[in-house]
């Protein structure tokens, strides 16, 4: 099978240049592993590791030491094993744990408000993380497993639920913000041009986004509008972190459908290549809650770090 991808000159053009965007931070960007000695700094994190440890033999997704995600300010051994870095590995991802993360729980979450435009949005200049993806693929959903409500964030079977920007803060210090899908067919023409406009806005112009969180739905094929904002995002430089979504669903494989993990395989291959550095990605499932304490965990230290810098 053929996909069709845009993903125009990222590779050179814009990853190998310096930046311009007005983020504070660039996750994604930083040059791929540096090689020096691990600073014993990893083991200060107040998070409990033990139970991130993950034995060989369950792991989702062959890692090569290339492919972790190495946060700012984490160096790793030039003779290191992926197997000696496991336990510093967060569970069903390529992401290595810093210093920075610490602070993770959720104790109070709230319901702010909606936004259309990004002028509109919250002003208190805390960090925040965006939820984006295809319509449906459970941006709502994974909020609510983050804050453990049943229906902080609405979600629904009918794709389209979610239609303006809606920022819930989080332990009166960081947001979560849910978004309206994309790609959604059934949507009017000028919704989903308005949905462009609007949420390409508050990416490019909202300065206190720490990360965007990208969905992708690992119980299908990888879908060429996917590959296409992963794409986008890319190329405007916006830090960004792919999650898996409904990895707790396995078609069985007679029937032809691919494992979660076939899937995830297959969307990173698609898009490596066309990113200096392996982006950070996590395997969630809203329903099981996998991946829920690894995503808050990333969120922490991506947000620590944001907030030191
Ligand atoms: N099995 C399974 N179903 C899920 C998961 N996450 C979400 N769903 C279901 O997928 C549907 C869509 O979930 P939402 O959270 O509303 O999706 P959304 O991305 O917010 O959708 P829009 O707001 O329309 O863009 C609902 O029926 C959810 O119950 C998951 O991890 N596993
Ligand atoms: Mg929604």
């Amino acid at each position: 099978m053929v996909v069709l991808l845009h993903l125009p000159r990222l590779h050179s053009a814009v990853f190998l240049t310096k930046s311009l965007s007005p983020y504070k931070t660039h996750f994604n960007l930083i040059p791929k592993l540096r090689r020096h000695v691990i600073k014993s700094t990893l083991s200060t994190t107040s998070e409990p590791t033990h139970n991130l440890t993950l034995p060989e033999e369950e792991t989702p997704v062959q890692i090569s030491l290339e492919k972790l995600f190495v946060p700012p300010e984490t160096d790793v051994p030039s003779d290191a094993s992926t197997l000696s870095l496991r336990s510093r590995i967060l569970k069903g991802s390529n992401i290595l744990l810093s210093k920075y993360a610490r602070d993770a729980q959720v104790m109070q979450a709230e319901f702010v408000k909606s936004s259309v435009k990004t002028q509109d949005c919250p002003s208190d200049g805390f960090p925040e993380f965006a939820l984006v993806g295809r319509s449906n693929v459970g941006k709502s959903s994974l909020l609510n497993s983050l804050v453990r409500r049943k229906r902080l964030a609405l979600t629904s079977k009918k794709p389209g639920k979610t239609q303006c920007i809606n920022h819930f803060r989080i332990n009166d210090s960081w947001f979560l913000v849910d978004l309206p899908g994309y790609g959604y067919a059934a949507a009017p023409h000028e919704l989903r041009i308005d949905w462009q406009k609007f949420t390409k806005d508050y990416f490019l112009n909202r300065p206190t986004l720490v990360s965007v969180f990208l969905l992708i739905d690992a119980s299908i094929p990888a879908k060429p509008i996917d590959l296409e904002y992963a794409s986008w995002l890319g190329e405007n430089q916006i830090p960004m972190t792919l999650i898996f979504t409904k990895c707790d669903k396995r078609k069985k494989k007679k029937n032809g459908g691919k494992r979660p993990e076939e899937n995830v395989n297959d969307f990173l291959d698609l898009i490596r290549g066309f990113f200096q550095a392996e982006p950070p990605w996590i395997m969630t499932s809203s329903v099981t809650n996998q991946g829920r304490d690894e995503i808050l965990l990333h969120m922490a230290q991506l947000r620590n770090y944001w907030l030191k810098h």
